[in-house]
């Protein structure tokens, strides 16, 4: 047992520690938040899937969806620390538990899996697993935002790099100072190289996505009609030089190519499908790391207000598209639009107003930053509405047992 007082130190957006209880709050809300489906007949029959990054945003939310609306069990596998003598764990660990306990609660069988999805042994794993378990997999949703990767055919190690590509990109941007006061600056990116270019493709391409599916379907455990997302953005013009057009979008326009091969691959072997989920803009631990990003965000919230669909509303709406609940629809390109709602020129235009004007007087008018800066302390546990902060909580959290 170590209970204790957990206050937050943070530098810039990053935090040292994480609040439990707060953690585990936010996905108890989240489960509740989510429309019921057609989770309670299935029992048996209910479909197996693996999430992998389901400790945080997006794979979170596919986590947390896919068992509460459609009543998946199967496999969640993510990257986190365990809490230590001097440090709590990291957030996905204590949402990790928080998920599973609501699994079990729920009486689906969900498995928790700790480690490198980018290493062969978790593969192999996973694929034990699978046969001994569930026989076969039937949706895979890939949710994975890594800084490095390393290619386990080769030992090698790529790291990403978030730089315009062909320019140096000038970007406005949102910091706060150590007081929490807002400030709007300027940032000069300088333009990537071509190594940096095939470095960042072969992080957060699709190569490890395509290598899952290759090891799955060579240990014969996709099911027949199998599918399979990744999750890409395409985001707003506003952002285009650091993200669509820049190092990041050529690793997204890398994965959606990687789609279109798996998608007639898969066709010809199962029936099955793959696409790419395009999601709306949301505050994650990867998401505040891109420059630009936070003012961005701050701004279309400021527009938007709760017009802004959560994360767990867009991936219902995936999973709905995955189990064919709703037909499969995807752009001309294979996919699955889920942005919709953040690219319309009404929403953009407005953006851009705020964007063009917005100064570090104006911009508490402008953007939503009470909202944003919540969003932030609550990736790590802290600014959740009912947590008594004061109070000493247990942070030993064990990872669920298997
Ligand atoms: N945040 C956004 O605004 C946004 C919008 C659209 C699409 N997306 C996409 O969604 C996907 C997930 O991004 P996010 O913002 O939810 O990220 P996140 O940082 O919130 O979560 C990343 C997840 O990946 C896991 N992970 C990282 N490295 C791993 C490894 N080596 N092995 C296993 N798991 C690992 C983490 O544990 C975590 O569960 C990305 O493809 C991203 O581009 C994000």
């Amino acid at each position: 047992m170590s209970e204790r007082t957990i206050t937050p130190r943070n530098r810039g957006f990053l935090f040292l520690d994480a609040h439990p209880a707060g953690c585990t709050r936010l996905v108890n809300d989240m489960w509740r938040s989510v429309a019921a489906g057609p989770a309670e007949a299935l029992g048996e029959d209910a479909p197996v899937a693996l999430v992998i990054g389901s400790s945080a945003g997006y794979g979170l939310a596919a986590a947390v969806t896919g068992l509460a609306r459609v009543g998946i069990r199967g496999i969640g596998v993510s990257f986190e620390k365990a809490p230590t003598e001097r440090r709590t764990g990291t957030a996905g660990w204590y949402r990790t538990a928080a998920t599973a306990e609501l699994a079990r609660e729920a009486g689906r069988e969900m498995l928790f899996l700790n480690g490198d999805a980018f290493s062969d042994g978790m593969k192999e794993q996973v694929a034990d697993l699978i046969e001994q378990r569930f026989g076969r997999l039937d949706h895979l949703i890939y949710s994975v935002a890594a800084p490095r990767r390393t290619d386990p055919e080769t030992g090698v190690t790529y790291a990403s790099a978030l730089k315009p590509i062909g320019g140096t990109a000038r970007t406005r941007t949102l910091v706060f100072d150590e007081d929490g006061k807002p400030d709007v600056r300027e940032v000069t990116t300088d333009p990537a190289d071509e190594d940096e270019i095939a470095q960042t493709i072969a992080v957060m391409g699709g190569t490890d996505w395509e290598r899952w599916v290759s090891h799955l379907a060579g240990r014969r455990l996709l099911a027949d009609g199998f599918t399979t997302a990744a999750l890409t953005y395409i985001g707003s013009p506003l952002t285009a030089d650091i993200y669509r057009q820049g190092t990041i979008g050529a690793a997204k326009t890398h994965l959606e190519q990687t789609a279109r091969a798996l998608d007639a691959r898969l066709g010809e072997l199962c029936g099955g499908r793959a696409v790419t989920s395009v999601n709306g803009a949301a505050v994650t631990q990867s998401s505040t790391a891109i420059p630009g990003i936070a003012l961005y965000t701050g701004l279309l919230r400021g527009v938007l207000g709760g017009r802004m669909v959560s994360p767990a509303d867009q991936l219902s709406q995936l999973w709905d598209q995955l189990t064919g609940v709703r037909p499969l629809v995807t752009d001309d390109e294979g996919r699955v639009r889920l942005d919709t709602w953040e690219l319309t020129a009404e929403v953009q235009a407005a953006v851009a107003d705020r964007w063009r004007t917005a100064t570090t007087d104006t911009i508490t008018d402008l953007a939503d930053l009470d909202w944003f800066r919540d969003s932030v302390r609550q990736l790590y546990g802290f600014s959740v509405p009912g947590i008594d902060y004061s109070a000493p909580v247990e942070t030993d959290v064990p990872w669920p047992a298997g």
